[in-house]
């Protein structure tokens, strides 16, 4: 199987670019929503999050007051490195159940959008490595544009994460996202094209029709070395 590392910069146009894959019958398994359940109310990571921060995170429906503790961990490192270990475990366990969710349907290519993917050295499991890459003033707009956020609150954002240029260093593949979403659409063609050629051996081996074979085989190997011993000592 073949997993595809899709990472940028906040709003750099990962989930646009998601939903294209989408789109192509390539399945995503998105890190946020995995985040997103790993905060669920009454959760593992809710207790752990609610016992390190205090129940002022919480809305009076008993749901983590996500902005609020937006706040708190993106003007904070400290407390954002602390909310990132507290929840780490639930997110790498998330990402691998919906990994063999998707393997054991028989899916060759699945993408992961992992925003934190090299922070969190989660780009050793994946090849290739995309990277979305905007210029910072496109970036810091289209935040402030889609999240209606302080320009404080954004900036802090952008800078709770690795340059985007050192992860577009990273990449096998760079997006460039500062044009329309017509030129990302053009540059996406050719990625999908990359993306879902053959196989090389290795990815084979590790898909569900490469277990399988290697399976049917050592059952076979098994069975025919047995009716020979059998034989033998007739
Ligand atoms: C702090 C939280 C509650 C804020 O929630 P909110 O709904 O406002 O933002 P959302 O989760 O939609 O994240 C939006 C974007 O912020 C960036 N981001 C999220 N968490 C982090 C982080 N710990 N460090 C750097 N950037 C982050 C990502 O680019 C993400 O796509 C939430 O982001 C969270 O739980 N973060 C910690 C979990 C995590 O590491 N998530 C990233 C998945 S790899
Ligand atoms: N080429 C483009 N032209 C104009 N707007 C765009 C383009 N690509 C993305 N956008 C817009 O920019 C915003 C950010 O894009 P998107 O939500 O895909 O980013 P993201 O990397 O997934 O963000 P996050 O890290 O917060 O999950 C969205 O409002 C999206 O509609």
């Amino acid at each position: 199987m073949r997993i595809v590392g899709l990472t940028g910069g906040i709003a750099s146009g990962k989930s646009t670019v998601s939903n294209l894959f989408k789109s192509n019958d390539i399945p995503v398994v998105d890190a946020d929503v995995v985040a997103r359940e790993a905060l669920k109310k009454g959760s593992g990571g809710w207790k752990k999050v609610v016992e390190a921060f205090g129940e002022e995170i919480l809305l009076d429906n008993g749901e983590v007051n996500r902005p609020r503790l937006g706040q708190i961990v993106f003007a904070d490192p400290d407390k954002r490195q602390f909310l990132n270990r507290l929840l780490a475990p639930y997110i790498s366990s998330g990402i691998f159940w919906e990994v063999v969710k998707l393997w054991s349907k028989g899916y060759k290519v699945i993408v992961l959008d992992v925003p934190l993917l090299f922070e969190a050295k989660i780009d050793k499991f994946t090849k290739p490595i995309i990277v979305v890459w905007v210029d910072p003033e496109t970036q810091i707009q289209r935040l402030l544009a889609r999240d209606n956020s302080s320009e404080e609150d954004g900036r802090n954002r952008v800078n709770a994460q690795m340059p985007l240029d050192v992860k577009r260093s990273k990449a096998d593949i760079v997006i460039d996202n500062t044009g329309s979403l017509d030129d990302l659409n053009e540059q996406f063609q050719n990625v999908l094209v990359r993306v879902t050629g053959p196989l090389t051996w290795y990815e084979f081996w590790q898909s569900r029709q490469g277990v399988s074979i290697i399976l049917a085989s050592l059952t076979s190997g098994v069975v025919l070395c047995m009716k020979v011993f059998n034989n033998n000592s007739l």
